[in-house]
């Protein structure tokens, strides 16, 4: 009789990380405490498809982060039809999922979660910087100053801006983001703050906003705050059409994706002074932007830095493993995105608890 002296294989569930982790450490130690982790060390696209198939061929659940898209590309239908028949969940670590596609995850019962609640005080933060930039003319300011042009009546400074108190806000997107996006505004003392989504909410998740039609908002706002999500439906939804239905001199801020805007026709309303300033963190095709309207005076914008903060990244991070822990206990994960919530899972956990 002889005796193995080989390592048992191991019997916890196996976890593929794709993209690097930076601040949670500490609890992915503790999710290897029940499954194991492996990480995804292939180079490119089609090594990942080759591994799939082998390295990580009994994977159950997979975590990807936003810059994985630069190793994997986009988890799409191509993608997707590679994974091997144990995966059960996928977690994004991001609110916005556009690199990744729903419909064929839904179409073999695998959950898709992303992050929600982490990224919203940091992003809706950053819409304030870009709507108090854009309303005020701050960076207009900044600027005269920076070139040595001390903006005073004598040498010709930035136009004058505008109070909250003559201003409407729209926003456009009522989920978590527009609602942290609200609660900021509420204490600068707005004249209305109006939203449009997809439905209507509560009184007391309205809080105090007025629910319009898209058109109400589109033509009755002095400052629209975009907080949609990118999708088919959404993409170039604000376009040139749309734009001419605005105020003249409205200012749009965008914390949400560059591509829910047709860009190259906003940046000709944006010359054509139909749009009186872009507050924007994200860019149709970024990191590849239009220097021309990065350029714009009235243009200020950020490198997507909406979660760009140590704890916000920490909290994404964290949250990812939380939504694989849930569905190894539970066999469903925490945040499933809105087009699964009828999706129909009966899964056993796979570990006890
Ligand atoms: N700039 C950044 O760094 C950053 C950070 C986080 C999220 N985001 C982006 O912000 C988006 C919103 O994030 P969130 O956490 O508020 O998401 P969320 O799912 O909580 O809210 C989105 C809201 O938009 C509504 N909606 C969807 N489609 C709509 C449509 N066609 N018309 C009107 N309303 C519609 C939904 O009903 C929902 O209430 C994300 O999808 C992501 O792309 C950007």
């Amino acid at each position: 009789m002889t005796t193995s002296t080989s390592t048992p294989r191991s019997s916890k569930p196996k976890v593929l990380r794709v993209g690097k982790i930076d601040f949670a450490q500490e609890k992915w130690a503790q999710l290897a405490q029940v499954a194991e982790i492996v990480d995804c060390d292939s180079p490119n696209r089609e090594q990942f498809f080759e591994d799939l198939k082998t390295k990580y061929s009994d994977v159950v659940s997979i975590a990807r982060t936003f810059y994985s898209v630069e190793q994997t590309g986009r988890f799409d239908a191509e993608l997707v039809s590679h994974f091997p028949d144990s995966v059960r969940s996928v977690s994004h670590n991001g609110a916005g999922y556009d690199q990744v596609d729903v419909e064929p995850l839904t179409a073999r019962g695998i959950q898709l979660s992303n992050v929600t609640v982490p990224v919203e005080a940091p992003t809706a933060d950053t819409a304030v910087y870009l709507l108090l930039s854009t309303l005020r003319n701050f960076q207009i300011g900044h600027d005269l100053a920076v070139k040595g042009q001390w903006p005073t009546a004598k040498c010709g400074g930035a136009a004058l801006g505008h109070l909250p108190e003559s201003q409407t806000v729209g926003i456009l997107g009522m989920g978590g983001i527009g609602r942290a996006i609200r609660d900021r505004l509420k204490p600068f003392g707005f004249k209305k703050i109006i939203y449009y989504n997809r439905k209507q909410l509560t009184p007391e998740l309205e809080a105090g906003a007025d629910y319009v039609s898209y058109d109400e908002l589109i033509s009755q706002s002095d400052i629209i705050c975009i907080s949609i999500p990118l999708n088919a439906n959404t993409r170039h939804s604000i376009n040139k059409e749309v734009i001419s239905k605005m105020k003249d001199g409205v200012i749009l801020v965008n914390t949400a994706r560059g591509a829910v805007i047709n860009e190259s026709e906003l940046l000709q309303a944006l010359k054509d002074g139909k749009i009186g300033a872009f507050g924007s963190d994200v860019f149709e095709h970024e990191p590849q932007v239009p220097q021309e309207l990065l350029d714009l005076p009235n243009v200020v914008s950020l490198p997507h830095m909406g979660t760009h903060a140590v704890e916000a990244m920490k909290n994404m991070e964290e949250f990812v493993v939380d939504n694989i822990l849930q569905f190894l206990t539970t066999g469903k994960v925490k945040t499933i995105v809105p087009e699964q919530y009828s999706m129909d899972i009966a899964l056993e956990p796979l570990v006890k608890t």
